[in-house]
């Protein structure tokens, strides 16, 4: 449950909405306690048990939310409040924020986006739920989901980009699973030869093979009571394709060579960074399979999307590095931060972590700057490009373009007038004439006579 051992208060006058926000805070395991309003709200907060988070309402029959909140932020360690508000109070809601409150929501809210503010504000208040794959609204709800899907058992398809944190965020989702404690066996499909596979998967026999000297244990087998990782799904041949829906099925395997019937006894969990749905229309991928492990699709955003997440990130590398490091550089500069920023991550988390790597280790001075980052910029006469440089226009050429067309735009509004046309863009005429020649734009025969 996601709010289990947490202690909610709740502001509501309407009858219907509290009922059904006890329901659900209860659901998750919470204790609640609901007052319907400012007075009773007041005299509960001033004697009563300290709470998580107070969410409040702020239309109430005897007064406003805000006084509530007032009156309680007057306590040492006064709890977050998490206000509920109507579009015609945004701006109230927006001022209470800015005066310490906490978060706020506009009615009529989803109860995903619900929880998802309240567990973040539990978070913020005892610690429990520091963001652990990122700071982004993004990841922020991306913990939510996986944390709530890591209390069932169904097969979990996570997708993304190569290098986006799929791996990680399977590891997250084990850790927090009923199989916490059992081990996380990964396996990805695509860097073991196919001969190999089926072994590796399923074990063999001795004797199944030649070279099969020993009975061995596959890690289906390993992954008893714990989680199985099937990394690179997608690259699965159409007989493993086939295994594996039988033990998706029935949940049993056999090793290679053997006739016994082996129980599987852990959690499935896949990830693919290619279209599974468009292999499946290639005929490349069994559709019944694709369905069979993607009972819950999970999809990682690429870092690009989620530009908040990288200053975050890199300090996170930064301080794992210090940590293994006699001497580290003290931090980015903000430069340096600044180059991150402007990057577009082609290869996502893993590339920031290389990056971060490389520059610890090679940096001269204190600071990290962004020549340390991004070396290939910084080589004589910027011949190397990062990824997808060669298709950017350098700023200058960019400005001369934007110029030109603009200027070719006043001499059509002014029938090829260079004059007006020279008004029109606030420059003189002498101006408009050596923009016209150092930009290569001919005047019109008129003109060119006077
Ligand atoms: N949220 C995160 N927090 C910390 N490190 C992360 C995070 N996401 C990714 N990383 C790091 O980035 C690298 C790539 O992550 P991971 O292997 O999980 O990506 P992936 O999507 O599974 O990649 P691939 O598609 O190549 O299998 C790893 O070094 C991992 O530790």
């Amino acid at each position: 449950m996601l709010l289990e051992k947490i202690s909610l208060g709740l502001i509501e006058d309407d009858p219907v909405m509290g009922e059904s926000l006890v329901q659900r805070l209860e659901i998750e395991g919470a204790t609640v306690e609901w007052w319907r309003s400012v007075s009773a709200a007041r005299r509960a907060i001033e004697k009563g048990a300290p709470k998580d988070v107070i969410i409040c309402d702020i239309r109430l029959p005897d007064g406003c939310g805000e006084d509530v909140f007032i009156g309680a932020a007057e306590a040492t360690n006064p709890p977050p409040f998490l206000f509920m508000t109507g579009y015609a109070d945004v701006d109230q809601a927006v001022r209470l924020i800015r005066s310490g409150a906490g978060d706020y929501l506009v009615k009529p809210f989803d109860m995903a986006d619900f929880l998802d503010r309240v567990m973040r504000l539990i978070g913020t208040r005892t610690g429990m739920q520091q963001p652990t794959l990122g700071v982004s609204a993004a990841m922020a709800s991306l913990e939510t989901l996986l944390l709530r899907i890591s209390r069932s058992s169904s097969n979990v398809l996570i997708t993304g980009e190569t290098g986006v944190g799929k791996e990680v965020c399977a590891r997250y989702l084990h850790r927090n699973s009923a199989v916490a404690e059992g081990p996380f066996v990964a396996v990805n499909c695509a860097a073991i030869p196919e001969e190999l596979l089926e072994s590796e998967l399923f074990g063999h026999e001795k004797g199944a093979f030649s070279g099969a000297v020993n009975r061995h244990l596959g890690y289906a087998e390993r992954a008893k009571g714990g989680t199985l990782f099937l990394d690179e799904i997608g690259e699965l041949s159409p007989r493993l394709q086939s295994k594996l829906l039988r033990l998706i099925d029935s949940r049993t395997f056999s090793r290679v060579g053997g006739e016994a019937t082996i129980q599987f006894e852990g959690r499935l969990l896949c990830a693919t960074n290619v279209d599974l749905r468009e292999a499946v229309r290639a005929g490349r991928f069994r559709e019944d399979l694709f369905y069979r492990i993607n009972v819950v699709a999970v999809e990682v955003p690429p870092l690009r999307a989620r530009p908040d997440d990288v200053i975050w990130l890199a300090e996170q590398f930064l301080s794992e590095m210090a940590d293994q490091q006699e001497q580290s550089p003290a931090g980015l500069s903000e430069l340096a931060a600044r180059a991150l920023k402007r990057h577009t991550w082609p290869g996502n988390v893993r590339e920031l972590r290389n990056r971060i790597e490389r520059a610890t280790l090679l940096a001269l001075g204190p600071w990290i700057m962004p020549g340390d980052l991004f070396p290939e910029l910084a080589t004589a006469g910027g011949t190397e490009w990062p990824q997808g440089g060669a298709d950017f226009e350098p700023l200058d050429v960019a400005r001369d373009e934007a110029e030109r067309s603009h200027i070719l735009r006043a001499l059509e509004a002014t029938g090829g007038a260079i004059t007006p046309a020279a008004r029109l863009l606030r420059i003189s005429r002498t101006t408009m004439w050596e923009k016209m020649r150092r930009l290569n734009i001919d005047a019109p025969e008129t003109e060119r006579a006077v």
